[in-house]
C-alpha cells in the first residue's frame, strides 16, 4: 500500500486537481505504448540501409531517447571453490601429512561511480550481475584461485537499496568510489586446516560458502544539465517530452508544470546522455512571487545551462525574453549570469515562420551572443539538432567549471542531502499525528525518521514515491492513519510534503522488457527449486521473513542461516570456533571426502 504524491512543495497545495501521481499512472500505458512503437521503430531501422538519423518520421523520437532514472538489478557474488582433501605423497613417505589447499574466494560485485556516465542505462539490458566462483583447491597445499570481482559501473549520485525491504545499501557520489553489493563466498578450507595432534590425517574438508545474492534497487537522482526557462505557455513541456521519454503533462494553458519534470535525451552509444528538466512557466514578477514564483528554481540552480524557450506566438517574443532574464537577475544574480541558449519555438506556425529572421535577429542582440535557434516542438523540427549543440556546449561548459573550480566538480553537483550520511540509521522511529477538528481531512505526521524519510525522496519518481509508502506502512503510520479515520484522498502533511492519502495504491513503473526477463528469471528459479522471488514487490511472499543485516557489515546474505555466520570487520569469516572440538563430530555442512 502506498501514498500517492501530489505535490513535492508547499506550494503547490492550491492545485488538488494536478496530481501527480495520476499523471504519472495515467503516463505509464502512454511509455507502454511508446517503447512499443519505439521498438518496431528500431526493429525498422535494422534492416539493411535504413539509419536513424535519416528517419522521415519527423513526429516520433528516435528510439534511443529513453528515460533512465532507476533501475532493478539481480547480483550474485561468486561462491567460494571448495577445499580439497588430499595428502602428500613423496618418496620414502608413501602417507604423508594432509596436504588439501583451501577453495579461492568468489568475486565480490562492485559498484563503481564513473563520472562519464549520466543514466542507468547501462543498467537496463542486465538483469543479473554474477561474479565468478572461486576454483576448488588442490594438492600439495596449494589453493584454490579466487573468481574475478565484477564492477558495475553507475552514474555519480546513484544510490543503491535492497529492493525488498527498501533498506539503503549507500549511495556512490565521488567519480571512483565503489560500494560492495554482494560480498563473495569464502573459500572452504582444504584438509590441512584441519589437522590437530589428535586428528593427524582429517579425510575432510569445507565446502566453500555460497556467494551474497540478492535484488537492489538503484536509483540516480538526476541532476540535469540543461534546465528550460520560459513563459507559461512556451512549449517548454513539449520539448521535453519529444527531446526524451518523459511525459509531461502539456496542455494549451499556463502553469500547466506545477513540479519540475525531468528527462533524459539519449544521444546514442558512444555518448553519454544530456539531463533536462522543464521547470515551471515563470512570469513577470516571479521574483516578487507572482505565479508560482521562483520556489522552483533551486532545481536548475546547479543546471549547467539554461534553455530559454521563447514563445513565437506572442504579441511579444523578445519582450517575453527581456522581462524573463530580468527576472531572472532579480531573483539571483547567479542565475541570471548562468549560460543560456535561447529557442524561437512554433515556427511551425506560418505567421511565426515569415518573421523567424527578424525575430532572430533582435533575439542575438538582445541576448548578446549567437546562440540562438528556432525549433518546433510540435513538429519536432530542428530538435534533435537543438539537442546535440547543446550537448556540446553543456560538455564546454563543465570543462570549464572544472578548471575553474579545480576538480571540485562532484562536489557542488551532487544533490543536498549525502544518502551515505543520510540518518537512516536515525534510532527514532517515533512519530506524532495530529489532526485539527476544524480542518476535516488533514493530518500532520511528524517524526525525526520520517521527515528524513521525505526529505531523501524523490518526489519526481513513481518509483521513490512507492517506496515511501512503503515506508510509511512499514512504520505503522498508515494503518495508524486509518485507525484514526483517515479516508482515500485526505491529504496528509510530513515535513514540507504533503501527499493524498490513498492505502493500497502502488504504481511503480518497470519497463515491459524487464518485466519478461523477470517472468523468466522467476520460472528459472522456481525449476530449479530455488526461492521464486523476482524484482517485483507484491511476488513477496509475506510469511518469509528477510534476514537483513548492515551491507557495511557484510554477512547481509543469510540464505543458509546456519551455516553462516557474520563476516567481522575484517572481512575474515569463521566457521569454527577456536576452541571447537574436532575430536569428536563433523560439523554441520562439513564435506568428508573418502580419498
Ligand atoms: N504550433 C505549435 N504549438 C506548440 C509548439 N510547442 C508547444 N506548443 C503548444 O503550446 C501549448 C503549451 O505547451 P506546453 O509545452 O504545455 O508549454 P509550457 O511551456 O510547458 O507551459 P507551462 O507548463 O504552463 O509553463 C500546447 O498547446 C502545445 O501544444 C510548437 O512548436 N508549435
Ligand atoms: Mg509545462
Amino acid at each position: 500500500s502506498s501514498f500517492q504524491s501530489i505535490t513535492s512543495s508547499r506550494t503547490q497545495t492550491h492545485h488538488p486537481s494536478t496530481s501527480l501521481f495520476s499523471a504519472v499512472e495515467k503516463d505509464a500505458d502512454t511509455i507502454k505504448a511508446e517503447e512499443a512503437r519505439a521498438r518496431a521503430l528500431a526493429k525498422k531501422n535494422a534492416a539493411p540501409g535504413s539509419s536513424q538519423l535519416t528517419s522521415t518520421n519527423k513526429q516520433q523520437p528516435p528510439p534511443e531517447w529513453k528515460f533512465f532514472d532507476t533501475a532493478r538489478v539481480h547480483v550474485t557474488a561468486g561462491s567460494g571453490g571448495n577445499g580439497c582433501v588430499a595428502f602428500r605423497r613423496e618418496k620414502g613417505e608413501a602417507m604423508g601429512g594432509p596436504s588439501g589447499g583451501r577453495g579461492g574466494s568468489g568475486g565480490n560485485v562492485y559498484f563503481l561511480a564513473d563520472r562519464s556516465l549520466n543514466t542507468l542505462a547501462g543498467l537496463r539490458s542486465k538483469i543479473h550481475v554474477r561474479a565468478d566462483s572461486g576454483k576448488n583447491g588442490i594438492g600439495k597445499g596449494k589453493d584454490g584461485v579466487k573468481g574475478d570481482d565484477v564492477y558495475v559501473r553507475v552514474p555519480c549520485g546513484t544510490i543503491v537499496r535492497e529492493l525488498h525491504s527498501q533498506k539503503v545499501a549507500g549511495e556512490l557520489r565521488k567519480d571512483g568510489e565503489t560500494l560492495i553489493v554482494a560480498k563473495a563466498g569464502r573459500g572452504g578450507r582444504g584438509n590441512a586446516a584441519f589437522m590437530t595432534h589428535r586428528r593427524t590425517a582429517p579425510k575432510f574438508s569445507e565446502r566453500g560458502e555460497p556467494g551474497a545474492e540478492r535484488w537492489l534497487s538503484v536509483e540516480l537522482r538526476l541532476v540535469a544539465d540543461v534546465g528550460f526557462l520560459g513563459m507559461p505557455n512556451a512549449g517548454k513541456s513539449t520539448l521535453l517530452s519529444v527531446a526524451s521519454a518523459a511525459k509531461p503533462k502539456i496542455a494549451n494553458y499556463p502553469f500547466t508544470t506545477i513540479t519540475p519534470n525531468l528527462g533524459v535525451c539519449d544521444l546514442g552509444e558512444d555518448s553519454s546522455g544530456l539531463v533536462l528538466c522543464d521547470i515551471p512557466g515563470l512570469i513577470e514578477g516571479a521574483s516578487q512571487g507572482t505565479g508560482l514564483g521562483f520556489s522552483f528554481l533551486r532545481h536548475v540552480q546547479r543546471c549547467k545551462v539554461l534553455l530559454h524557450v521563447v514563445d513565437g506566438t506572442s504579441n511579444d517574443p523578445v519582450g517575453d525574453f527581456n522581462i524573463l532574464n530580468n527576472e531572472l537577475k532579480a531573483y539571483d544574480d547567479m542565475l541570471g549570469k548562468k549560460p543560456q541558449v535561447v529557442v524561437l519555438n512554433k515556427v511551425d506556425v506560418p505567421e511565426v515562420r515569415e518573421k523567424q529572421d527578424e525575430l532572430l535577429e533582435q533575439l542575438r542582440e538582445a541576448a548578446g551572443h549567437s546562440r540562438v535557434m528556432t525549433i518546433s516542438a510540435a513538429t519536432t523540427a530542428n530538435v534533435q539538432e537543438l539537442m546535440s549543440r547543446l550537448k556540446k556546449f553543456v560538455e564546454a561548459e563543465k570543462e570549464k567549471n572544472k578548471e575553474e573550480l579545480g576538480g571540485l566538480e562532484e562536489d557542488i553537483l551532487l544533490a543536498e542531502v549525502d544518502f551515505s550520511k543520510a540518518a537512516l540509521d536515525s534510532d527514532s522511529d517515533d512519530y506524532e499525528i495530529t489532526s485539527d477538528p476544524a480542518y476535516p481531512g488533514q493530518w500532520r505526521v511528524k517524526g525525526p525518521y520520517i521527515e528524513q524519510v521525505a526529505k531523501m525522496t524523490h518526489w519526481e519518481y513513481p518509483e521513490a514515491v512507492e517506496r515511501f509508502g512503503r515506508q510509511l506502512q512499514a512504520l505503522g503510520i498508515a494503518d495508524e492513519l486509518i485507525a484514526r479515520g483517515a479516508l482515500e484522498g485526505d491529504l496528509v502533511m510530513i515535513d514540507e510534503y504533503d501527499f493524498d492519502f490513498s492505502p493500497g495504491k502502488t504504481n511503480p513503473y518497470i519497463p515491459q522488457e524487464l518485466l519478461d526477463k523477470d517472468a523468466m528469471f522467476v520460472e528459472q528459479r522456481a525449476q530449479n527449486g530455488q526461492s521464486p522471488r523476482g524484482m517485483l514487490l507484491d511476488s513477496k511472499d509475506e510469511d518469509e521473513e528477510i534476514p537483513w543485516t548492515p551491507f557495511k557489515k557484510g554477512g547481509y546474505m543469510l540464505m543458509d542461516k546456519d551455516e553462516i555466520v557474520e563476516f567481522n570487520e575484517d572481512g575474515e569469516w569463521d566457521l569454527l570456533d577456536d576452541d571447537f572440538d574436532l575430536s569428536g563430530e563433523f560439523m554441520d555442512g562439513d564435506d568428508l571426502w573418502t580419498s
